[in-house]
């Protein structure tokens, strides 16, 4: 910290307690120390100062000193007035970190709980930000702190994305440029399973609720992968969940695109070839009606199989696969040094003279 001499305390005093006084009122919290205010220094003896926030206690000037003659400083006092001021305002200002985009993000474990505070940070960090030619806004609002939307949502951010703990909120600063600021999350991942056993059966379910034009259907157990999933384990979880049976993962057959599926969201659907390693099915009386081993031809036979083009396409795939005139896509896990992160890569090694045992074409699944 910067000390602060008696002179610029006087400075401070006569020039800028109406500035303090005038940021006091809309900021309850904030209060200035009577010990700033005293002008009374004896000697060179050091006297505190501060200015304090209601959750933090900061310390400006934390000695000031007499000069020994009368003319003070000015200049040096002026900028440390000046740098004190600043001080005092950062501690005005919401806490919040640059970004790698020339944005920031507000640091929402620091974020005021007075309602009138909120508001007057807000807008002084926004007229800061604006000032200093900052872009995008990141707001993350806990729901505890639920309040505090409609405040935002009022100095003009809107809606990003929310999550069951809270609300992220963004505010696109620069008027003459577009919002660089990437949308929300636009698709859901889901997995089925294709698991047939050594006498050409497959695993099928009826599900408890489902559209109407497919009751009955004797249909692959599908299912959505979960936050940080990998789509094999997830495969592998979903057929466990509604059929018991335990099955080892082989490979990504197909996958489907489709766009408007649920919440308004695209849906990556991924078809995959597990290998069973139980028999007995118990189903998952929540989700699932009943579910069986049936014979492959019978299951292709039914009539919305058949005449389903996507349902149709996607057997045949699978029964190319078991002839070994298709090759699916196998996971590799591998860290990349673009963000030090392990991975999954999905793709098929169809020659590998070396070992062509690492083919994963040659594979057979009965
Ligand atoms: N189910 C099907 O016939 C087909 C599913 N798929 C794909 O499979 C993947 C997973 O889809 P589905 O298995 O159909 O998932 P789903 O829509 O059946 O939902 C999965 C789970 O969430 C529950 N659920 C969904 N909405 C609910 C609500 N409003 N209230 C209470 N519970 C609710 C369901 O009961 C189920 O347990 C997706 O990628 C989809 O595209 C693809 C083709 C056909």
């Amino acid at each position: 910290m910067d000390s602060v001499s008696l002179s610029e305390v006087t400075v401070i005093r006569r020039t800028h307690l109406g500035f303090m006084h005038s940021f006091r009122q809309p900021f309850s919290g904030v209060t200035i120390s009577p010990k700033f205010c005293s002008s009374k220094v004896e000697g060179s003896r050091a006297v505190s100062s501060s200015v304090s926030n209601t959750k933090s206690q900061l310390f400006y000037g934390e000695s000031i000193t007499t000069t020994s003659d009368s003319g003070y400083k000015m200049n040096e006092v002026n900028l440390k007035s000046r740098t004190l001021i600043s001080a005092v305002k950062e501690r005005l200002l919401l806490d919040a970190f640059d970004d790698e985009y020339g944005g920031v993000i507000v640091d929402h474990r620091k974020l005021p709980s007075n309602l009138n505070t909120f508001t007057s940070m807000l807008r002084a960090s926004l007229s800061d930000w604006r000032r200093k030619g900052k872009k995008g806004v990141w707001l993350k609002l806990p729901v505890e702190q639920s309040e505090l939307v409609p405040i935002a949502v009022k100095e003009g951010f809107e809606y990003h994305h929310a999550e069951k703990g809270y609300v992220m909120l963004t505010y696109w600063i620069p008027v003459e440029e577009p919002c660089m600021l990437p949308a929300n999350a636009s698709h859901q991942v889901g997995v089925g399973g294709f698991v047939l056993n050594q006498h050409k059966e497959v695993l099928v379910v009826q599900e408890k609720y489902c559209a109407p034009s497919i009751t009955g259907l004797w249909k692959l157990p599908t299912g959505f992968i979960n936050e940080s999933e990998e789509i094999f384990s997830g495969a592998v979880r979903e057929v466990k969940e509604e059929t018991g049976v335990d099955t080892e993962f082989s490979e990504v057959i197909a996958f489907r695109h489709a766009h408007n599926v649920a919440f308004e969201k695209s849906d990556l659907f991924f078809i995959c070839m597990l290998k069973p390693l139980s028999n007995k099915i118990i189903i998952d009386e929540l989700e699932i009606k009943a579910a069986k081993w049936m014979p492959l031809v019978e299951f292709v036979e039914q009539p919305m199989i058949r005449e389903d083009k996507m349902f149709k396409r996607v057997i045949e795939i699978c029964e190319m696969r078991l002839r070994q005139r298709y090759c699916g896509l196998s996971p590799h896990r591998l860290v990349s040094t673009f963000d030090g992160k392990p991975s999954s890569l999905y793709y098929n090694v169809v020659d590998d003279n070396d070992d062509p045992s690492h083919s994963n074409c040659i594979a057979n699944f009965l």
